[in-house]
């Protein structure tokens, strides 16, 4: 668990520095890098870009597929400047597991490929000098880590992911690494909660310094930079008359702004942009600031050509494009906490984020359609030390995105077995843990499968609202059968609407994979006119319950994926293809959600 998460930035206490670019790299198949040194030099490395994935720059199967130990190293020049201030490398994300080094002195080890850590090398660091920074890297896939699956060795001696999940075990430095220096004695963290009154909000918050000394204020700017609150403390309210609230596809922000100070010396500065705004859960109402909201949007990736996995500023501007387009107000960060970017620009543009651990491929069933085994995931020996991992990562998911008004829950798991009881203990002690990491106290949910409906998961008394991931019409009664389909989903939400439960329901993934170009009259699987017949049926089936509070089809776009005979070069459910242009579909759907309130 990090302690250190704040987004890097730089100020007149504050040093921020991304180190992004080509860095030295190096597979080793053997694991012996180690034993040869490589902390102080790897023998014969290539240049890769950093932030990406390293897979698919590769011409040989054996590169894009490589699974095992890998290294990157990268000079990196620490001014003189920077003398008596804590120096760091901050990752945004190692995929899956990295080890540290600096100047050839082990620094730290961090488990989890889509969370920041904080690596502190003032111990190691020499100033006005380069300094070599090391890192040992793995990518292998455990059933006890996140997320789920195997790691197999072939006949010929290497290795092979065998993920639990479809996404492509994309690896490598896929976000950002900074450099930073902070003041010794510096804001190590902040929250910020909002309450409203009539036409007035408090925000209370607290802030943690690295520190005891020192006192703290704190300052509240409007969008016109004018202060309209102030407080001193490391805890206290911001009163704010007449707020402009943050609300869905109509944002307003405010700045924040920390000072720790002693002596009249300003010892450290840290500013961030919050929103005034509530979450409320009320029977089967998702509420933002005590109005209902109805959620439209879509199951993402992080995904696109060339490099992967990598955050891509451009990518995202143009997903939030394609997204406004659409009519969309919200998604989900499936199936990992997503660049922190992302979430910047969901606080800017008013959207809603369900934001989702890579708590992913906890479903045997899911390893069987791999070639697995099918038996109940969490009675396996595994789950000890998986949860342990998975607790640590909710945690730093929290800890990371806490502040984001964006930010409408927390999903802890996709697609989990939980229709055999063996989950309940788990799903107990998970949901009991983390109840109280949210000042903001959002809710907390989790996806269930098409296996796991209304009669057959022993986990429905966990969430706080339901996410339903159903694929009638594409992985079962499909084609000309979907009628079939359409029957069971109703008899379904039946059984949902004639039970005692008052809780929203948002559809969380439903689609039909897609070759775009592909027209069939009649429709025909995979064809574009069969997508838009899957998703008018979903739609009746929508406009027939009041609980449903949200559609969310799979996937905004196409994505790469494990090779399969049931996959045609990735997952083609998106409504745009890999490279962001629109099928049919797309089309179909913005008119029913231009037609939609988001407040209906
Ligand atoms: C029936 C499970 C559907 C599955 N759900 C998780 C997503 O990550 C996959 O892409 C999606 C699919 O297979 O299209």
């Amino acid at each position: 668990m990090e302690q250190e998460l704040l987004y890097p930035l730089t100020n007149k206490c504050r040093f921020d520095q991304k180190l992004d670019g080509l860095w030295d790299f190096k597979f080793d198949r053997e694991s012996q890098g180690l034993a040869d040194n490589w902390t102080a030099k790897l023998p014969d490395p290539i240049k890769m870009p950093v932030p990406a994935s390293f897979n698919d720059f590769f011409t040989d199967k054996d590169s894009r597929e490589y699974t095992g130990d890998f290294w990157y190293a990268k000079r990196v020049f620490v001014p003189g400047s920077l003398r008596g201030k804590l120096i760091g490398l901050r990752f945004g994300a190692a995929t899956h597991r990295a080890t540290v080094y600096v100047n050839g002195q082990e620094i730290r080890s961090h488990e989890g490929g889509f969370l920041p850590f904080l690596a502190d090398i003032t111990s190691a660091v020499k100033f006005d000098e380069d300094n070599l920074v090391v890192l040992k890297m793995n990518n292998e896939l455990h059933r006890d880590a996140l997320p789920a699956g195997d790691t197999a060795v072939l006949k010929n001696g290497k290795k092979m992911v065998k993920p639990f999940f479809d996404f492509y075990n994309y690896s490598g430095l896929n976000r950002s690494v900074h450099l930073v220096a902070m003041p010794e004695n510096h804001v190590v963290d902040y929250t910020a909660v909002s309450s409203l009154g009539d036409d007035v909000a408090t925000v209370h918050y607290t802030v943690t310094t690295s520190q005891s000394a020192g006192s703290v204020s704190v300052t509240l700017r409007d969008e016109n930079d004018q202060i309209v609150a102030t407080s001193n403390g490391r805890s206290g309210d911001l009163v704010v008359q007449h707020p402009q609230l943050w609300n869905v596809r109509d944002a307003h922000l405010y700045t924040l702004t920390i000072q720790v100070t002693a002596n009249d010396q300003l010892l450290d500065e840290y500013s961030d942009e919050i929103g005034i705004r509530t979450i409320t859960i009320a029977g089967h109402q998702i509420e933002v600031n005590g109005q209902p909201v109805y959620l439209k949007g879509f199951g993402r990736h992080e995904d696109s050509i060339y490099a992967g996995r990598a955050f891509d500023l451009n990518v995202e501007k143009r997903d939030f494009e394609l997204m406004k387009w659409m009519g969309a107000n919200s998604f989900r960060t499936s199936h990992y906490p997503y660049d922190e970017e992302v979430y910047r620009f969901a606080d800017r543009e008013g959207f809603l984020i369900i934001d989702e651990v890579p708590a992913v491929g906890f479903k045997m069933a899911a390893a069987s359609f791999l070639g697995g085994l099918d038996q109940s995931f969490f009675a396996g020996d595994w789950t000890e030390e998986l949860y342990k991992k998975h607790l640590d990562q909710v945690t730093d998911m929290i800890h990371r995105d806490k502040n984001h008004p964006s930010v409408l829950a927390w999903s802890l798991f996709n697609e989990p077995d939980t229709s055999s009881k063996s989950a309940v203990p788990y799903f107990e002690k998970m949901f009991a843990a983390t109840k109280a990491l949210d000042p903001d106290q959002r809710p907390r949910t989790f996806t269930l499968n098409e296996d796991d409906t209304f009669d057959t998961s022993y986990c429905k008394q966990f969430p706080d609202f339901y996410l339903l991931n159903r694929y009638p019409g594409w992985y079962h009664k499909w084609g000309y059968e979907i009628s079939d389909g359409e029957a069971g989903l109703r008899e379904e939400l039946d059984k949902w609407a004639a039970s005692d439960i008052d809780k929203p329901v948002v559809f969380s993934e439903y689609g039909a994979d897609t070759q775009p170009g592909l027209h069939k009259l009649p429709s025909v699987m995979w064809s574009e006119e069969y997508q838009i017949e899957l998703l008018q049926m979903f739609n009746r089936v929508f406009d027939s319950y009041d609980f449903i509070r949200g559609e969310q089809p799979w996937n905004l776009a196409d994505f790469q994926t494990v090779e399969g005979n049931m996959r045609v070069n990735g997952n083609k459910k998106g409504l745009f293809t890999r490279d962001r242009q629109p099928k049919e579909a797309a089309f179909y759907l913005r008119q029913r959600w231009l037609d939609i309130d988001n407040n209906f």
